[in-house]
């Protein structure tokens, strides 16, 4: 009884609830979020991950991911730095606890994309996110799009569409998600999303207007 007020307390005094995002590579989820972000900069802040993959033209150390080497990851692992970690398409993704305890000293919605097994893992900590799955239109457009967004190789787009055949399977089962949104239309999948959100908006609207 005390134990679960207490947890609670905890929750509520690390800031708002945050907010995971997954589904599919290729679903949208990157352009989507900074569509949120560039809107509501001072609502939410993103839970910058590591990777061990390269970098992408344009992305930025620090910012899109943290890139490391697989020896610097996995030792921060061991040290007991990471709230979750994954295997993805041959690289490896994980969530410091520090890159969720920046962004909730801001009192900002924090944002996390996570692939499914990181969506598993966090819903074993006490984080309490939201839950949104973004998902493609079909197969064939989350193909097209990948292709067409030119940053693969065939080999990994062969590992993506692999993984998000499965993983579109998995993210059927009831409950796991708190919202399902279909990105087909850009600008469809925006609103919808924002709708999803609103309350939580508004709750740090609210607070960064009293304070
Ligand atoms: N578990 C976990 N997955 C992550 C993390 N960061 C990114 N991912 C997922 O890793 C997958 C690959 O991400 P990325 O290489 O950026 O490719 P993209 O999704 O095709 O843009 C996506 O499904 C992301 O949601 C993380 O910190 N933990
Ligand atoms: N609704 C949409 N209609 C057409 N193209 C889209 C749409 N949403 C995203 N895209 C494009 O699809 C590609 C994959 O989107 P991205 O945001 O990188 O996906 P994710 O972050 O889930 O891997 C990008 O090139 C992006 O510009």
């Amino acid at each position: 009884m005390y134990m679960r007020f207490f947890s609670r307390l905890l929750t509520a005094m690390a800031g708002p609830r945050p907010v995971v995002f997954s589904g599919p590579s290729g679903a949208g989820k990157s352009t989507l979020l900074k569509k949120l972000m560039k809107e509501y900069d001072s609502v939410f802040g993103f839970s910058v991950s590591h990777t061990t993959r390269k970098p992408r033209p344009g992305e930025k150390n620090g910012k899109d991911y943290h890139y490391v080497t697989r020896e610097v990851m996995q030792a921060s692992i061991d040290k007991g730095d990471f709230m979750e970690n994954a295997e993805f398409s041959g690289n490896m993704y994980g969530t410091s606890k520090a890159a969720v305890q920046d962004v909730q000293a801001k009192n900002l919605i924090c944002i996390l994309d996570l692939d499914m097994q990181g969506v598993r893992n966090i819903k074993g900590t006490d984080l309490n996110p939201m839950y949104i799955s973004i998902q493609p239109p079909s197969m064939a457009v989350l193909e097209k799009r990948l292709r067409d967004r030119k940053t693969e190789s065939e080999e990994s787009l062969q590992k993506r569409l692999d993984a998000a055949e499965k993983d579109m399977e998995l993210g059927k089962e009831p409950g796991l998600f708190d919202v399902i949104i279909i990105n087909d239309n850009l600008e469809d999948a925006y609103g919808h999303l924002k709708q999803a959100l609103l309350e939580e908006i508004n709750k740090v609207k609210k607070i960064s207007m009293s304070s």
